[in-house]
């Protein structure tokens, strides 16, 4: 069997078992990304960085569809694109509830399991690697955390450049 056709098995599977097709990604990705630029402590990041919301909303739909199905649909560098931004484990923790949410609304329960376990490992590794970034080695369950004045916040919450537990 070539790679390929153990990629498309593997995409087959997948969707058999959870239901996730590219509809599926598309409401996801929509309805998240409305969340996102709502929210107060997120939408800023986005706004400073996004002027043509489509592409970026297509890049994430084909994201997805190579995270989740495998579908090798997405060529880009997430790590580069995030390594800049201004955020902290405060705003992993608010992309990732405003996610599962939207994936419990939007997906049926296998759906959303699966694209969540997929978020969770994607924003550990971008954590990690900001974190890195800043001469800090994370360990196990150990959180990166930025002083205030680094880090975009819409108000006061106090904190130091530090590895919280
Ligand atoms: C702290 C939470 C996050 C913030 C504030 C954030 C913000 C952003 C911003 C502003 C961009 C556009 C960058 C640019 O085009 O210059 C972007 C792109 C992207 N983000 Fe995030 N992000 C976060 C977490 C995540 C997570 C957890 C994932 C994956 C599960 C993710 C996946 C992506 C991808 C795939 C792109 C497109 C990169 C490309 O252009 O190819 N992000 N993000």
């Amino acid at each position: 069997m070539t790679a390929e056709e153990r990629r498309a098995r593997i995409t087959a599977e997948i969707v058999e078992r959870t239901g996730i097709d590219e509809a599926m990604i598309a409401r996801l990705v929509q309805a998240f990304y409305a969340k996102v630029r709502q929210d107060a402590l997120l939408g800023p990041v986005f706004d400073e960085r996004i002027a043509d919301w489509d592409p970026h909303l297509r890049r994430m739909c084909a994201f997805w569809s190579s995270v989740a199905l495998m579908s090798g649909r997405y060529h880009g560098q997430p790590m580069e694109k995030h390594l800049p931004l201004p955020v902290d484990s405060r705003h992993f923790d608010r992309w990732l509830t405003l996610f599962e949410e939207t994936a419990h609304d939007v997906c049926p329960p296998t759906a959303a399991a699966h694209f969540i376990e997929c978020a969770r490992r994607v924003a550990q590794s971008l954590e990690l690697g900001i974190a890195g970034q800043h001469g800090i080695h994370l360990m196990k369950g150990e959180r990166f955390r930025r002083p205030d004045h680094d880090v975009f916040l819409p108000h006061d919450t106090g904190g130091e450049m530090e590895r919280t537990a």
